[in-house]
């Protein structure tokens, strides 16, 4: 290993050598795929005032407020039903003074209406069943209560004015935000391109998740792992590779990953074996040991112009590595924001080797929040990914701690 930095150390080159991905390109998503998660590249106004007319917020009758001003229990007001308005299209005629239309929630407010008394608060009572019949000389309603101007009237733009921002830049889309789309006519939005990643998986002993392993091999758990790690951070999976140990073919699946992505990312081939292909493959970038366990053997550099990380094999190494190296740099690229830690108190004494910060896994005692008490689960081995499966978040102990008590706090990482 021809160099030894610490956790921070390398934090920062990762940081600085994938400093590119700040700056990202958008595109436009349509609001009936693809959209949620999305972060909104702009601000998103609306092309139009909600609601877009003046409209009832009851079934009942659109009047005008003096007429029935006088009404009251036992004293009811008496008008003429001379129209019927649903919420269907059309624009309904002016309301005369002293006459009255039936209307449906959402139904245009004719014009001289300016308010609308509900059929409970008439003689009607209810209007289910019975259809227009504001035709017959007899159509009349009993107000028995009077209602102010303006009440139930949804007028336009009280929801959002034209021009007015709807949705904010930044906002990470989801249902909520389709529906204030929709309502205003938008289709499409512009989002933040994602960051694409290669994935490449090394190893002979790697068969595919839906292979049959035979002796020596084993199923890759770090493909599909990772992929969902860029996944959940904002990412976009480019390409999935799982290649042999065989430097020629994993040095033409990194190049060709290197032209389709703008990261690549590989797992195993990094440590002192005979057979650390990624190392064979990549002699142009940088091979080191990170003071921490797992996650100790890591490349970083580029190939063909391209950034690669290197992450050692193991699985709970490779998903540690991605945790405390890449996650944030991926989700703040797509506009999303880091990933807090939380602190939290040990439930139970840690020994840890001295000299390397230990990222083990661990599961709240009760309920997450800062301060809460946290549990390791499994042991430090860096093949337990079914033990890993049980954990919440990793325990950060620092690299000079050999010892933590019982009661001791540390920080966390969220999974
Ligand atoms: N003599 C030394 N040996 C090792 C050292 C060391 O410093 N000196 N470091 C150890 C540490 S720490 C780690 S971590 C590993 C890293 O090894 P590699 O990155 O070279 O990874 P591989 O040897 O290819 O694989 C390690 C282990 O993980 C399994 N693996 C690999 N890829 C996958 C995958 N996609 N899905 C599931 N499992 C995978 C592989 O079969 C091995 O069991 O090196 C230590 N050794
Ligand atoms: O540092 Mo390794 O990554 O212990 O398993």
């Amino acid at each position: 290993m021809s160099e030894r930095v610490d956790v921070e150390q390398h934090r920062a080159d990762v940081a600085e050598l994938l400093a590119e991905l700040a700056d990202r390109p958008t595109e436009e998503v349509s609001i009936h795929r693809g959209v949620l998660g999305r972060v909104l590249a702009r601000d998103v106004t609306a092309p139009v005032p909600l609601p877009r007319f003046r409209n009832s917020q009851m079934d009942g009758f659109a009047v005008r407020a003096a007429d029935v001003a006088p009404a009251g229990p036992g004293a009811p007001v008496t008008l003429p039903v001379v129209g019927d308005v649903a919420a269907a299209p059309g624009e309904p005629a002016p309301l005369e003074p002293g006459t009255a239309v039936r209307i449906m929630t959402g139904a245009p407010v004719p014009d001289g209406a300016d308010t609308v008394v509900p059929v409970e608060d008439t003689d009607h009572v209810t209007f289910n069943g019975v259809h227009d019949d504001s035709s017959a000389a007899s159509a009349k309603v009993e107000v028995v209560r009077g209602r102010e101007p303006g009440e139930f009237v949804r007028e336009p733009g009280s929801d959002v004015a034209e021009g007015a921002v709807v949705l904010r830049a930044g906002t990470v889309l989801a249902p909520h935000h389709v529906a204030a789309a929709a309502a205003c006519g938008l289709t499409r939005l512009t989002v933040r391109a994602p960051v694409s990643v290669a994935v490449v998986s090394t190893g002979s002993e790697l068969v595919a998740p839906d292979g049959e392993p035979g002796p020596g091999q084993v199923w890759d758990a770090n493909g599909p792992a990772l992929a969902a790690a860029v996944r959940a951070a904002g990412g976009r999976v480019g390409l999935r590779l799982s290649v042999p140990d065989d430097p020629e073919i994993v040095r033409m699946g990194l190049e060709r990953a290197a032209a389709l992505c703008d990261v690549v990312l590989t797992t195993g081939g990094v440590s002192q074996g005979a057979y650390e292909v990624v190392k064979d493959a990549l002699p142009e970038i940088t091979f080191r040991s990170v003071a921490m366990q797992p996650g100790g053997p890591q490349g970083l550099g580029r190939v063909a112009g391209t950034p690669v990380l290197a992450f050692p094999g193991n699985p709970v190494s490779a998903q540690v590595s991605f945790v405390v190296f890449l996650r944030d740099i991926l989700r703040q690229a797509g506009g999303l924001p880091p990933v807090e830690g939380v602190p939290a108190v040990l439930d139970a004494a840690v020994t840890s080797p001295d000299g390397k910060r230990q990222l083990l896994r661990g599961s709240w005692v009760g309920d997450a929040a800062a301060g809460a008490r946290v549990a390791v689960v499994g042991g430090p081995g860096s093949h337990l990914v079914a033990s890993m499966a049980a954990a919440d978040v990793l325990i950060d102990v620092p690299a000079a701690a050999t010892t933590l008590d019982e009661g001791a706090e540390v920080a966390t990482w969220p999974l």
